[in-house]
C-alpha cells in the first residue's frame, strides 16, 4: 500500500498546489484523459495521489482515508468539530488567501458594525414576524462567530454557491462567504461589516492525526513529511 496525498481535483487550487509541490521536487499530474480522476506522482517513493473535491478533503482525512491533503483553513475549520484534534497543520502554502467575511447591503448606511447588525435584527424581525436571514455555506463558523459577537436575532439560509446574489434574489438580507479581491461584493452592492472578518483563510497541507500507516507507509509518509517541511 501507499501513503495518500489528496489534493483538489480541479481549478486554482490544484494547479498552485502541483507548482509548490513541484518546487520540493516532487511532480504531481492528473493522468487519463480530462475527465478522469486519476493522478501520478513523481520524485518521491511509495506517495498516491488522491484527486478530491476541495471541500470534501477535511472530511477523508478526519476518516484517515488519506494521510495527508491540501485544502483551505476555512474548509477544515468548518467542517470539522474540534478539528485541532482530527489533523495537524504540516504547512500554509502560501496561496488560496481568502478572507470569510459578513456583508450587508451597501444601501444599509445604518449598519456598518455587527452591533448595528444586532439592532437591525432585532428592528428587522420586530417588523417583517421572521428573523434575519444570513446566507452561508459556512454554518458552523459563522454561528459560533455570531454568539461571541452577542447577536441572536437571525437565521442562516444554506447556500453552497453564488451567495453574493442572494440578497438581489431576495432570499436573503445579508451573506457570509469567502472574498479575494473583493469584487464579487463590489458587483453585488454589498459591504463588510467594520468588524466583520470571521477568519483569513489559505491553503494548507494538512496531515491526518488518524490514519494508519503500515511499516513502508511510515517510510514514506516521513521522507514525504521531510521534503515538504525543509
Ligand atoms: N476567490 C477566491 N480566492 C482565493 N481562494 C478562494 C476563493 N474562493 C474560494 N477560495 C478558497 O478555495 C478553497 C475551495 O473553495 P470552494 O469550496 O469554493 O471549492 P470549489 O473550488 O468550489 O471546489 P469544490 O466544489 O470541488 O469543493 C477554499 O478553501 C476557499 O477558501
Ligand atoms: O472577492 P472575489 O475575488 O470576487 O472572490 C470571491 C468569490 O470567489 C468565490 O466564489 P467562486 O468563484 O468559487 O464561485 P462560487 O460562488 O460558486 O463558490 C467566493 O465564493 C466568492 O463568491
Amino acid at each position: 500500500m501507499s501513503v495518500k496525498l489528496g489534493v483538489p481535483s480541479k481549478g486554482r487550487l490544484m494547479d498552485k498546489t502541483f507548482d509548490w509541490f513541484e518546487k520540493r521536487g516532487i511532480r504531481l499530474s492528473r493522468t487519463g484523459s480530462d475527465r478522469e480522476y486519476s493522478g501520478a506522482v513523481e520524485g518521491i517513493g511509495g506517495v498516491s495521489l488522491v484527486l478530491l473535491s476541495a471541500g470534501e478533503i477535511p472530511r477523508e482525512l478526519a476518516a484517515g482515508r488519506i494521510h495527508m491533503g491540501v485544502t483551505g483553513t476555512d474548509l477544515v475549520q468548518e467542517k470539522l468539530p474540534r478539528w485541532e484534534q482530527q489533523v495537524e497543520e504540516i504547512a500554509p502554502l502560501g496561496f488560496g488567501q481568502a478572507d470569510l467575511i459578513l456583508a450587508v447591503p451597501g444601501c444599509w448606511v445604518d449598519v456598518d458594525t455587527l452591533d448595528d447588525l444586532d439592532a437591525a435584527a432585532a428592528a428587522f424581525r420586530a417588523r417583517h414576524g421572521f428573523r434575519l436571514r444570513i446566507a452561508t455555506k459556512y454554518h458552523r463558523l459563522v454561528r459560533d462567530f455570531l454568539t461571541d459577537a452577542g447577536v441572536a436575532d437571525y437565521q442562516l439560509v444554506d447556500s453552497q454557491g453564488a451567495t453574493e446574489g442572494t440578497v438581489r434574489n431576495e432570499t436573503a438580507e445579508a451573506i457570509a462567504d469567502i472574498t479575494s479581491t473583493g469584487e464579487t461584493l463590489r458587483a453585488n452592492h454589498l459591504k463588510i461589516l467594520g468588524d466583520g472578518l470571521v477568519l483569513r483563510s489559505q491553503a494548507t497541507l494538512w496531515r491526518s492525526r488518524v490514519a494508519q500507516c503500515d511499516a513502508a507507509e511510515k517510510q514514506a509518509l516521513d521522507a514525504l513529511l521531510k521534503r515538504v517541511e525543509g
